[in-house]
């Protein structure tokens, strides 16, 4: 998308620091070093209890075209030190020109439910490509992930009503435009006015109308009777730009119309005002003139907890449009996803662990090449077990720690059943991943959705869903931070 907007290869769509050290790692003789890094965040956004990953599509898109161009060369040539002299010297450049992707990628599909601290791309190849990959993987995959799982929730609040998205105005640029629009279908929305969006993706387009419609006609009726007539099979009427209640009557005078041609009114618009009151009487004026199935849209501000507390009231809305608050994320504007090193193959071809430490235990990364394993029962998820792929025990006997407190332990056995998450998606460069069809990603996060405890759901304190290390990797976690303390 930011291709066509920019006209420019996205190699570039990097922090500057990534190709210093990227220099630094040829020059170093280490530039192809095979490393991991593992992309995962450490809190669920908007204090809830789950999130929704979105983005890989757009990850595997930036991947399949990764390479320098001849251009973006001709940049980092101009590019200086302190002491005027350039930054890079000519035979990095020309590496960086022949550079073509190697690496394997594994991750987690989108639409599906993650948790702190899990993996949800996990990459392994030349240390400076994983290096060169961090920022714009973080950058794609964070925003997608937060509006999905904002979507997500407004989805549980409403789950029998339409969802419209109308954010494309208030949006972080084009590009949050339509990324938003994107993951917000993803994550449960049913349309978007964001005619761009429904051409690029796929998605299904919909809408009313602004209040300057009505306010170019001397009179609300003649506004509402001119849409009618030359959009018959499109009507939302918005209701509120003078008086609602004379709205909603104008609304029904021009419904009647519409019937005698042979069409309905499909639906009224609320955009301002105490939206339960006013949809309460809207519905009692439409019901007693017959329009029982004349929908009512309702818009303003609206986010999860409004909507919560409107159903809480009672309000007959049964379309809801919403922009600002969705596709900002307004509450919590990012996704605090990091990227970190977990495993370095040393001169001799053997793999190391590593751990970035932190003040906060948990804060510490988690080394080696991890999958997550997910256990279920019939009644949905029970729990998630980080492992490493080379070293894990038996299904027979598994135990599982949990990493906020060592002394709680979980035993899994052969009779539970369980998914990996992490997928194969590229290998040695290559994709070997089909990105499933937007409506199947869609239909996947409320399956998902509906594999969790209702506790792990709700929005005021949300149950805390089980993440926990397999023994074998928390005890080379342990290992390694006690040998990197000093401690052994
Ligand atoms: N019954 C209600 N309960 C809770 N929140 C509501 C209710 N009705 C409307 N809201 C929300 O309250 C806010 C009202 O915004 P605001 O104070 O700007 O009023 P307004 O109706 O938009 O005013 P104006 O007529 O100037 O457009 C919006 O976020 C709206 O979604
Ligand atoms: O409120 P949002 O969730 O962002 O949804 C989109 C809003 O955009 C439009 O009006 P706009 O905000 O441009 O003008 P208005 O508030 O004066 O109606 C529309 O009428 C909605 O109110
Ligand atoms: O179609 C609508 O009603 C609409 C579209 C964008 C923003 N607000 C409303
Ligand atoms: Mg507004």
């Amino acid at each position: 998308m930011i291709n066509r907007l920019y006209d420019t290869s996205l190699s570039l769509l990097t922090d500057l620091y990534q190709l210093t050290m990227a220099y630094g790692y040829w020059k170093s003789g280490k530039a192809e070093q095979q490393a991991v890094f593992n992309l995962y965040f450490r809190k669920h956004p908007f204090g809830g209890g789950f999130t929704v990953a979105c983005g890989l599509s757009s990850a595997i898109s930036y991947l399949n075209e990764y390479g320098f161009s001849t251009k973006d060369i001709k940049y980092l040539r101009t590019l200086t030190g302190s002491d005027g002299q350039p930054l890079f010297e000519e035979d990095f450049l020309e590496y960086l020109k022949n550079l073509s992707f190697q690496c394997d990628v594994y991750a987690v599909p989108e639409g599906t439910v993650v948790f702190p601290n899990e993996p949800l791309l996990r990459i392994t190849g030349p240390i400076l490509q994983c290096q060169l990959l961090e920022t714009p993987l973080l950058n794609l995959i964070n925003f997608q992930t937060l509006i999905a799982t904002k979507a997500a929730r407004m989805r549980l609040v409403a789950p029998h009503d339409a969802l419209l998205e109308f954010g494309l105005r208030r949006a972080q640029g084009p590009d949050g435009g339509m990324t938003a629009s994107r993951a917000a279908y993803i994550g449960g929305f049913d349309a978007t006015s964001n005619v761009l969006a429904g051409k690029l993706y796929g998605i299904p387009v919909k809408g009313t109308h602004a209040h300057s419609w009505v306010m170019s006609f001397e009179d609300e009726l003649t506004a509402f009777e001119t849409y009618a007539r030359y959009l018959p099979n499109n009507v939302t009427l918005l209701v509120d730009t003078y008086d609602t209640i004379k709205g909603v009557k104008n609304a029904i005078v021009v419904g009647e119309q519409l019937r005698a041609r042979g069409h309905d009114l499909g639906g009224i618009r609320l955009d301002s005002g105490d939206l339960a009151y006013l949809s309460i009487e809207a519905r009692k004026l439409l019901d007693a003139a017959g329009f029982e199935n004349t929908s009512i849209v309702a818009s303003n501000d609206l986010d999860e907890y409004i909507m919560a507390s409107l159903k809480n009231q009672g309000a007959k809305i049964n379309v809801w449009g919403v922009g600002t608050k969705l596709v900002t994320a307004y509450d919590q504007p990012a996704l605090g996803g990091v990227y970190k090193l977990s495993a370095f193959k040393n001169g001799k071809g053997e793999w190391e662990n590593k751990v970035k430490l932190s003040e906060q235990t948990i804060k510490t990364s988690t080394p080696g090449i991890q999958q997550v394993r997910r256990y279920r029962n019939e009644k949905g998820f029970v729990a998630d077990m980080i492992f490493d792929v080379r070293n894990v025990q038996e299904p027979e006997k598994v135990t599982m720690i949990d990493p906020y407190d060592f002394t709680r332990h979980r035993t899994f056995n052969a009779n539970h059943a369980y998914e990996d998450l992490l997928q194969p998606i590229f290998s040695a460069g290559k994709q070997t991943y089909e990105i499933p069809p937007i409506e199947e990603t869609k239909l996947r996060v409320q399956q998902q959705l509906a594999q969790l405890h209702e506790g792990i759901r709700r929005f005021v304190n949300p149950h805390t869903y089980p993440v926990g290390l397999e023994k074998n990797l928390f005890d080379a976690k342990t290992a390694l931070i006690l040998k990197l303390r000093g401690g052994e």
